[in-house]
């Protein structure tokens, strides 16, 4: 695992919004994925994460195409699927999703914002990238079973070391 340099949340309770909408699934699935993506890092931490629907939250998720006010353009279906920034105060810590992109919670097609949401919590919190394959926090994506999704050892000893 890796972290940006030891960068971190300076609380353990942070808040996160979801702004917008994608049309590819029904809200309540966007919802289940982005409460169940930020649940797979609170469960081996002591972070909490609570729920704000409207003003400003540490981790604002949003969806956007191309250029969507950050400097960080996304680039159309495919390439980038989505980005998030390390913990810090404004734009830390937000997560951006690519509406481009065929995003899936149910199905394997399509990428699954289950597992993509995870891994951009994994830089909302303060973690890069691993270079162990079958780590969640590895820069590929790679299509999982998610609903046995376990946390793979190498994630968990990094969110550890900056959050245990
Ligand atoms: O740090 C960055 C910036 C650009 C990225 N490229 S991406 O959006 O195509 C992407 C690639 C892999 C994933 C991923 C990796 C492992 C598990 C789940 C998703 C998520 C997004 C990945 C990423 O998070
Ligand atoms: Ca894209
Ligand atoms: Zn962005
Ligand atoms: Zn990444």
């Amino acid at each position: 695992y890796s972290t940006f340099g030891g960068h971190k949340w300076q609380t353990n309770e942070l808040t996160y919004r979801i702004e917008n909408y994608t049309p590819d699934m029904p809200p309540a699935e966007v919802d289940n994925a982005m409460e169940r993506a930020l649940q797979v890092w609170a469960k081996v931490t002591p972070l909490t994460f609570k729920r704000l629907y409207s003003g400003t939250a540490d981790i604002m998720i949003s969806f956007g195409t191309r250029d969507h006010g950050d400097g960080y353009p996304f680039d159309g279906p495919d390439g980038t699927l989505a980005h998030a920034f390390a913990p810090a105060s404004g734009i830390g810590g937000d997560a951006h999703f690519d509406d481009d992109e065929t995003f899936t919670f149910s199905s394997t097609a399509g990428y699954n914002l289950f597992l993509v949401a995870a891994h951009e919590f994994g830089h909302s919190l303060g973690l890069s990238h691993s270079n162990d394959p079958g780590a969640l926090m590895y820069p590929t994506y790679i299509q999982r079973d998610v609903d046995r999704f376990v946390l793979p050892q190498d994630d968990v000893k990094g969110i550890q070391s900056l959050y245990g």
